[in-house]
């Protein structure tokens, strides 16, 4: 990264200092406080801190102040980091010059620019392949796959990244068990290292009730920002846990986050089946590739005997592999382990490596990992 002297704080305050929060009927500086700003790779990044209560509500307003910085020091791109401050809600809004000093406040998602169309492209830059794993669904265990597929991909060797854009529902700091937030350097957030990995999450930004709330715009300013905000570094391979379903979310994601393939999880059952169609034909929509089907809750495996039972008769995802010609990537048993290990923070593939399930999660990270090596010419191990 090449850092360079940018503006000085007064220069963007002066410029800040003219805006005016229709809605809220402020002038910006007496909403929020300039705490930081930093110059890289032809970024302007500039940190204000707000009321917690108050960041939800200017989106439009932040929108308008990036462009305004960017046009005020072109050829710079201004980009905008709201920090909360822990403060009663509806507490007056700092005013300028008010106390200094990181300790109360903590990085917030969900609001800012959406990226100028190809902009994530070079933001993730040096990030080999970029994978979405995805479901039409919820609660097919997305997450779980996506976070054990990550991890296994790590133990294949290669440099991994999991980044959780499941806003409404972000499961990744429990099933990873980390805590606390991440550190923000030069107005980038650094990403939190896990079992082998690089992970990021709005869980990790947020409380997970006020991303519950958010809207459209909302999300996809927290995904922009999960993206083109996180210093991802260099990777052979970002993992993206997408939401559910096939909303304008999750197609705008597919728009945005450049993604070299998708893969879709589904349960055995009919309905699931249906739904990861629906999955499947948005990112034919978007054309980006689907590199396959993988199978989860495939069977149940009794813990005592060994003995295999087919739930809701095997083989769905497989056959429907073959109708639509995607690759059938693997199938995952039913086991009260791997929804135990993903509540203890532990993934299944480092807790109980000679598992069933870990062995069946290596699996699919072998396969798919030779595919990344494919697409992305990486060498062999
Ligand atoms: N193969 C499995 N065996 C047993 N439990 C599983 C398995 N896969 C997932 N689970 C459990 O199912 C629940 C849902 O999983 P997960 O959160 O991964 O689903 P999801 O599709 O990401 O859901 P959503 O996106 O709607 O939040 C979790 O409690 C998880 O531990």
């Amino acid at each position: 990264m090449t850092e360079m002297h940018g503006p000085a704080r007064e220069d963007v305050e002066r410029v800040l200092g003219g805006m005016i929060d229709g809605a809220i009927g402020k002038r910006l500086p007496d909403l929020a406080r300039v705490e930081a700003c930093s110059v890289a790779d032809g970024r302007l990044r500039v940190t204000l801190a707000v009321p917690a209560d108050l960041a939800p509500r200017l989106g439009e307003t932040v929108a308008r102040a990036e462009d305004a910085l960017s046009t005020a020091f072109a050829p710079l791109t201004a980009s905008i980091l709201l920090t909360a401050h822990r403060e009663a809600p509806g507490a007056a809004a700092p005013a300028q010059g008010a106390a200094q000093g990181g300790g109360g406040h903590r990085p917030l998602g969900g609001v800012g620019r959406k990226p100028a169309a190809g902009e994530p492209a070079r933001l993730l830059e040096h990030v080999g392949v970029v994978i979405a794993v995805a479901s039409g669904k919820g609660g097919v265990g997305k997450s779980t796959t996506a976070v054990n597929l990550a991890v296994g991909l790590g133990m294949e060797g290669l440099s991994v990244g999991l980044m959780d854009a499941d806003v409404h529902g972000p499961s990744l700091p429990r099933m990873l068990g980390t805590v606390g937030q991440p550190e923000v350097r030069d107005g980038l957030l650094i990403p939190v290292q896990a079992w082998g990995i690089s992970a990021m999450s709005i869980g990790m930004l947020v409380d997970e009730t006020q991303a519950m709330i958010w809207r459209g715009p909302m999300v996809m300013g927290a995904i922009s920002q999960l993206l083109g905000d996180v210093a991802w570094g260099a990777l052979d391979v970002l993992v993206i846990d997408m939401p559910p379903g096939t909303g304008d979310a999750q197609l705008t994601l597919a728009q945005k986050a450049v993604l070299t393939g998708a893969i879709i999880v589904s349960t055995p059952q009919d309905i699931a089946l249906l739904d990861a169609r629906r999955g499947i034909a948005m990112f034919e929509k978007t054309r980006v590739p689907v590199l396959g089907l993988v199978e989860n809750m495939s069977y149940f495996c009794c813990p005592n005997c060994g003995h295999r039972t087919e739930l809701f008769g095997h083989g769905g995802a497989r056959d429907e592999a073959m109708r639509l010609n995607v690759p059938f990537l693997g199938e995952i048993p039913l086991l009260a382990d791997i929804r135990a290990s993903a509540d203890s923070g532990v993934p299944i593939t480092i807790g109980a490596p000679e598992s069933e399930a870990a062995q069946a999660y290596r699996m699919l990270a072998a396969t798919v990992a030779g595919t990344i090596r494919r697409v992305s010419r990486l060498p062999p191990v």
